[in-house]
């Protein structure tokens, strides 16, 4: 930083030169002074020359925070916190994990291709913009400075170099969150935060998800292509972003999937709770504050809204009395509420504009229920039916729970499976011990107690059908007796 500050120097002693001249300088005639001050600049443009590229901390519509910033973060923090006196600590994972970043007003110095860079950090703090904002705001920024005979360089490779790298650290280090959106009621002011999230560390992973293997190995190939796409979605003119629909009977492992999927890709979730998101507009803010690398989670979308009624039209005596019963004052139109094509709209243009790869997931137990249009291809790009637990899954279960790939029941479980219907779940539930001092817990006694649920399961499942049998034969001779009268 030696040079720069002898640099700074001397931009103030040519500073005061000017100030004295523009002292003096009415005692000139015109043209003199004309020709003083032309040559001046030009005089300081070439003792200083510099440029500067500030970076700053929040930008645009809705003040969201500069990705450009948050690389440069933590460009700075691996790259060129060791030579930094000032340092700000946070701290990682379970309080392990340390790292370091900038502080503010601290300086830096970088290289890159032999030439040599300064970054710097600022922070100014304005008074709060009214009297009822909490409180006052600061705002930081990251400055560059670089020699002007190195424009070039900078332009076209020094800042993706950066990008990249601050990016790539980003992954390396970063904690995966899981975020959950807060009802739009509670948002207070356009600073307030509409996503709350914890730590992400659900063990889910596609090891130990019980599925058929070829299911398995096409979902897996799907999301690796995904990842790979960038150039292919760009080359197509399609936004980075596939849409995955999860459906099936409750405890089929779909929520467990998604956590896999996240696990796999390395991605945050957003969990969207639909229900509580009011407009089409905060919709909207929500979907603009999701960053790149993240899982879009809408579960349950059948039950989420009035989906699919909302589409259906209301018949004309309906809407009378729905327009009675509305107070006065209240809004007449439902346009502003959370809508099927509201949400279509976002699914399908938002991301156009942004780059970064997201996933969107839906869950639903009733894929019947759905609106069409909601699930077509394009939108959902891949319908991942879950199903209830074959024995190529049951195997992996096994596996994870008793840590046996073999057994002289499996047969026996196998004949069962093929017969009645069981969900992973109830089979993960049979092979867990019972209570913690289960000592006599071992794989005889867990595989025994699912045979015993599967033998449960088979004889409902007969005097369900005889039930049912019996029904329809009834109604069958009811008609027979009507028709015969
Ligand atoms: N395919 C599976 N592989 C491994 N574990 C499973 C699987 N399916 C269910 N489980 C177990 O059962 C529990 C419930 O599963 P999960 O929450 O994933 O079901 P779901 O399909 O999301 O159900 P719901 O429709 O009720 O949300 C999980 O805790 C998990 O341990
Ligand atoms: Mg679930």
């Amino acid at each position: 930083m030696a040079i720069m500050e002898t640099w700074a120097g001397l931009g103030s002693a040519l500073g005061s030169v000017i100030f004295l001249y523009s002292l003096l300088g009415k005692y000139f005639p015109y043209h003199i002074d004309a020709y003083v001050r032309r040559h001046t600049r030009r005089l300081f443009a070439a003792v200083y020359p510099y440029v500067q590229i500030t970076v700053s901390e929040y930008r645009g519509e809705w003040m969201k925070r500069s990705e450009a910033y948050a690389a440069i973060e933590s460009y700075l923090a691996s790259s060129c916190s060791q030579h930094a006196n000032k340092l700000k600590a946070d701290f990682g994972k379970d309080s392990t994990n340390l790292t370091l970043s900038m502080d503010v007003h601290e300086e830096v110095t970088d290289e890159f291709e032999g030439v040599k860079l300064w970054w710097s950090s600022h922070s100014t703090t304005r008074s709060a913009p009214s009297p009822w904002s909490p409180a006052p705001e600061e705002r930081r920024s990251y400055k560059l400075t670089f020699h002007k005979s190195q424009r070039d360089l900078v332009v076209s490779r020094y800042i993706d170099h950066v990008m990249a790298e601050g990016k790539a650290v980003t992954v390396r280090n970063r904690q995966r969150k899981l975020f959950t959106n807060n009802p739009s009621s509670k948002w207070d002011g356009y600073r307030s935060k509409v996503w709350n999230h914890v730590l992400f560390e659900h063990p889910a992973s596609f090891d130990t998800v019980a599925m058929e293997p070829g299911k398995r190995k096409e979902i897996l190939d799907d999301l690796d292509t995904f990842r790979r796409g960038k150039e292919y979605y760009a080359n197509v003119g399609k936004a980075w972003k596939r849409g995955y629909l999860l459906y099936g009977p409750p405890g089929t492992g779909k929520s467990t999937t998604v956590a896999a999927m996240a696990n796999h890709m390395d991605y945050d979730i957003y969990d969207l709770e639909l229900t509580t998101v009011k407009t089409n507009s905060d919709l909207r803010r929500l979907l603009i504050e999701t960053t790149s690398k993240s899982i879009i989670l809408i579960e349950d979308i059948d039950c989420s809204l009035e989906l699919t009624g909302k589409r259906r039209q209301k018949s004309k005596k309906e809407e009378e009395e729905s327009e009675e019963k509305k107070l006065p004052g209240e809004e007449k139109d439902e346009s502003s509420r959370v809508t099927l094509s509201g949400l279509l709209n976002f699914i399908d243009g938002l991301w156009s504009a942004s780059a970064g790869e997201r996933l969107v997931v839906f869950t639903t137990n009733h894929i019947e229920k759905l609106d069409p249009a909601l699930i077509r291809r394009g939108r959902m790009d891949k319908h991942i039916e879950m199903s209830y637990c074959s024995f190529e899954a049951f195997k992996v279960l096994a596996k994870n729970y008793l840590a046996i790939s073999s057994h002289r029941t499996f047969e026996t479980i196998r004949g069962l499976m093929e017969e009645v219907n069981i969900t992973p779940a109830d089979v993960a539930e049979n092979l867990m011990p019972k209570s913690v001092d289960d000592h006599d817990h071992d794989a005889e006694t867990c595989l025994e107690s699912l045979i015993q649920a599967l033998n449960v399961a088979k004889e409902e499942a007969a005097s369900k059908a005889a039930a049912g049998e019996a029904i329809a034969g009834k109604e069958d001779k009811g008609t027979n007796v009507g028709e015969s009268n």
